[in-house]
């Protein structure tokens, strides 16, 4: 125990810096719904402005500290309420970026300065000799100093929090965010101090931090990203459990390393310990608080897709123009080939980030698990190249998988944190193991293949894998596999309650990605005849550089990674060691703007009319698959006798459903059945429930009490998935499309999420027959829509009554026997509701299905719903035939006091 006490002093030491930087990251997510993947960023500009005071101007360090502490900390923190204000309606993947990119321009401009190297900076705190007994143990004033400095920091934070008003409102917003919405709280303010708070923060935990690591921007940014681990532990919502787990982190890290002395294959554990930690409380912290805080997010700027035609065309010339390259690069040839290795990383990673909405910070370590298989199977083991590529590829898909894993309950924010803890876990524990990048000197031997020894033959090579890997893409793209991950991507409520068992895509993704990644992995370090723990390419670093870059790059799948990875070639021309660093600052520079924007900006309008104008030659017009509907379909159904409507069926049944949100019962014990060949209807004011009982019924929520079934079957253990493979389909009051993909294949989803399911070959590819049946029941939803003649339109060019229709077609599309439709006559004009009434009572009718709706509209509901249930409160007010709904006074009260129960208008005042 005497052994482990210096451990755990300076383990205290260190764990309240841990504290202190967790707290200001846990404040400032918490009011901007930020995540700050640069807060390291921040502390490194702490610590250079520390160093130029103190060091280069000659300042003494107390006034050092000082004005990097209090002057250029709150301007940090005023920069960065800027930046977040812009940041706060963007998509997540662009807020992530957008701080990340933040760690890459201050790594460059800090190594422009001060070089590469760690500088080592000692000299103003007490000295490693300076110490003081308490009883038998030796404690060093600097530790003493650097724990007592941060928890008087975080003790200002709890007054500030307990005493000011601006503190009690930024302690209020900390718990609940929605808080920042309530009058007179001053949002602006609030969010300003809070980043106040957290950047001058930042900047002490710099100065304190640049003893320890030197000044190494890398260094010093990762040393401040242990502190997440905190943040995690508490919950990213607790301010004293985030302080408390610093101190245990920090205690966990050093204590760790007196049992590890020995242990040469453990000597990793203590600096990747926090990122277990990290990566273990995401897994294992309750779903309700991984929920992001309640913001809006802009919906992504819509890609344009050149025609197919023009991008053949510009395939060939590209691959043409690539494969001129040997004839003139001469001695650059190497970074030709490098680039090219990278654009297979970037169509990795872009088939995760771009096509499937995922993200992954851990991209660099699948590549260097791939190299370490591959080395192992070629050089020690002597199989032949070709073999070992594709082994130690492979090697990485149960890597990728166990990525995936994260993945199925993590998504934005904390699957980023979590696939960069892994990535960090892995370079910590792993790389430094004898098996992985030994002898550490020049690192493993990566053989080229025998027929492609010179780097002519290997760049020739390198091109086939890419052409290889880009048609792979753009196939899966085209394929049923790549509609499913757009839908995932975009619409992944809506796929998954059609029938798609979006664990499975997630797996089947991760693995692809990984497998490409170890392709890129292998082919880069074959480049360079090795590959080691030396190498940036393999490190942490890079899988940052590669997210922020990813989203740099213009174009479609897969021409942004042709375009992003040939960026390598740079260096190539521009030599000179700070080439890459004054790259890394420019791409961190605009990543920031591009993430403040949104994304890139739109194809040039005259790049897009020349590429329409080369996809039309030599082709007719469009087939726009139909005419704009007649008005005459808008007359109600003459021929059709809702009363003779026959219930042909047991259809969905919900039986005592109970949901409840803490206090709030929002749904309380209700029965309800909506059989098969009936149009019922559940109307309720604002708040009454029927949202809650639709997802409580298609599995998006587990509900307190009460059982749901389909045709007899019970599923209410059934997941979403499972239950719209059952035969229940839904629509969502929030639309939920893939507004990059067409109409078309928006409609098409509703079947093929069912058809593809949750077996990974049916996610892969369709059979001809599928194809046939889905284009079949896709052409006749829209039909039925009217909405024919927008099937090639992408459904991010809509308005928001032709979404609307979409969302009917795409749930008239799928195999349903019941569909639940959640208000979908909002935004329809006149004649859209009525076309839209006339095609519900045509296909119950027609297709003996059964319909469940829930609107707003009262005459439609009259007009179209042989049985209504109304609920108010969340429960049961009245059930029955639109007679007795209209005449009953208990409805009349809860909707309108007297007024009588007949018209939207009337209804709609009443709710406002
Ligand atoms: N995720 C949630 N967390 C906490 N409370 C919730 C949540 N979802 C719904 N509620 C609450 O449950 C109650 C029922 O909400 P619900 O959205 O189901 O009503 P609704 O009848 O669909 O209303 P609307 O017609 O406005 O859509 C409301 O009081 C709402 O505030």
């Amino acid at each position: 125990m005497q052994d482990l006490i210096p451990f755990l002093i300076s383990g205290l030491a260190i764990g309240a810096v841990y504290g202190l930087i967790g707290s200001g990251l846990v404040v400032t997510y918490k009011t901007s719904g930020i995540f700050n993947f640069g807060h390291g960023a921040l502390a490194t500009v702490a610590a250079y402005c520390f160093y130029w005071l103190h060091v280069d101007l000659g300042l003494g360090w107390q006034v050092s500290a000082a004005v990097t502490v209090l002057v250029a900390g709150p301007l940090m923190g005023l920069l960065m309420e800027l930046i977040a204000r812009r940041l706060a309606p963007q998509r997540v993947p662009m807020k992530i970026v957008g701080t990340a990119g933040l760690i890459l321009l201050v790594q460059g401009l800090g190594t422009i300065k001060y070089g590469p190297d760690a500088i080592s900076v000692d000299g103003f705190l007490p000295k490693s000799e300076d110490s003081f007994a308490v009883g038998s143990v030796n404690v060093q004033y600097k530790f003493l100093f650097t724990a007592v400095i941060a928890l008087v920091a975080v003790a200002a934070l709890w007054a500030l929090f307990r005493y000011t008003r601006i503190g009690l409102a930024m302690r209020a917003v900390v718990d609940d965010p929605d808080l920042l919405a309530v009058k007179g709280v001053g949002p602006v303010r609030v969010r300003r101090a809070a980043w106040l708070i957290g950047s001058t923060f930042a900047a002490l935990s710099g100065v304190l931090l640049l003893p320890l690591v030197g000044l190494e921007p890398i260094a010093l940014t990762f040393l401040v990203v242990t502190a997440f681990g905190a943040a995690a532990i508490g919950a990213f919502t607790s301010v004293p459990l985030t302080f408390l787990g610093g101190l245990a982190l920090g205690v966990a890290t050093d204590v760790s390393k007196n049992y590890v002395l020995d242990v040469s294959w453990l000597a990793g554990l203590p600096a990747s310990l926090p990122f277990v930690i990290l990566v273990v409380a995401l897994l294992v912290m309750p779903r309700r608080k991984l929920m992001a805080a309640s913001l809006i997010e802009r919906r992504p700027p819509l890609q344009w897709h050149a025609p197919w035609r023009a991008r053949a065309v510009a395939a060939v010339v590209v691959v043409g123009a690539l494969a001129t390259v040997p004839a003139f690069a001469g001695t650059k040839l190497t970074f030709y080939i490098v680039a090219l290795t990278q654009v297979v990383m970037f169509m990795s990673l872009g088939l995760l980030v771009r096509t499937s909405g995922q993200v992954s910070l851990c991209h660099a370590a699948f590549g260097a698990i791939g190299a370490v298989a591959f080395s192992q199977f070629a050089v020690d083991h002597g199989l032949p190249w070709l073999v070992a590529l594709l082994l130690g590829a492979l090697v990485v898909v149960p890597v990728g998988a166990l990525v995936a894993l994260p993945a199925l309950r993590l998504s934005g924010v904390f699957l980023a944190l979590a696939t960069l803890g892994f990535g960090i876990m892995v370079e910590r524990l792993f790389y430094p193991l004898d098996w992985m990048f030994t002898p550490v000197s020049t690192g493993r031997v990566m053989p080229r293949p025998s027929f492609a020894q010179s780097d002519d033959a290997y760049y020739f090579f390198v091109l086939a894998i890419v052409v290889v890997c880009g048609a792979a893409v753009v196939a899966a793209e085209r394929a049923r596999i790549g509609r499913m991950l757009r839908g995932m991507a975009e619409a992944p409520t809506a796929v998954s309650t059609a029938g798609l068992s979006i664990s499975v895509t997630k797996l089947i993704v991760f693995c692809v990605s990984a497998f490409m990644a170890g392709v890129s992995g292998i082919l880069y370090g074959s480049a360079l005849h090795s590959a080691g723990t030396t190498d940036s390419h393999y490190s942490s670093f890079y899988s940052i550089i590669l997210l922020v870059t990813l989203a740099l790059a213009p174009f479609a799948n897969p021409w942004y990674a042709v375009f992003i990875g040939m960026v390598a070639i740079i260096p190539g021309y521009l030599p000179g060691e700070d080439t890459t660093y004054w790259l890394n600052a420019a791409f961190g520079f605009f990543a920031v703007q591009v993430a403040m924007a949104g994304g890139t900006p739109a194809a040039p309008a005259r790049l897009r009319a020349a590429m329409e104008r080369l996809g039309r030659r030599g082709r007719h017009a469009p087939d726009t698959g139909g005419q704009a509907p007649d008005e005459d379909d808008t007359a109600p159904n003459a021929s059709l006798d809702r009363s003779a409507v026959p219930e042909a069926g047991e259809g969905f049944r919900i039986r005592g459903l109970t949901v409840r949100f803490g206090g709030v019962t929002a749904v309380d014990g209700i029965d309800l059945h909506a059989p098969i060949g009936r149009i019922t209807g559940l109307i309720g004011p604002n708040g009454a429930g029927k949202t809650t009982l639709f997802n409580a019924g298609t599995g998006l929520l587990k509900p307190d009490r009460g059982d749901v079934s389909m045709a007899g079957r019970a599923i209410t253990r059934a997941s979403a998935a499972a239950r719209g493979r059952a035969g229940v389909g839904r629509t969502f009051q929030i639309m939920n499309l893939c507004d990059s993909l067409t109409v078309a294949d928006n409609v098409a989803l509703g079947h093929e999420s069912g058809l593809a399911g949750s077996r990974p070959w049916s996610q892969l590819a369709a059979t001809r027959a599928q194809r046939r049946e889905t284009r079949t029941a896709a052409d006749d939803a829209m039909r039925l829509c009217g909405i024919a003649h927008l099937a090639h339109r992408q459904a991010g060019e809509l308005s928001t009554g032709e979404r609307r229709l979409v969302e009917l077609a795409r749930c008239l599309a799928g195999r349903f026997d019941v569909l639940l439709l959640d208000e979908p006559s909002s935004g329809l004009d006149q004649v859209e509701t009525a076309r839209f009434a006339n095609v519900l009572e045509r296909v119950v009718l027609d297709r003996g299905i059964g319909v469940l709706i829930v609107e707003h509209d009262m005459s439609l509901v009259m007009r179209i719903c042989s049985y209504i249930y109304v609920l108010d409160f969340g429960k049961l007010l009245h059930e029955g035939v639109p007679e007795s709904v209209r005449s009953s006074t208990a409805v009349r009260a809860a909707y309108l006091g007297t007024e009588e129960l007949h018209t939207t208008g009337d209804v709609q005042e009443a709710e406002a």
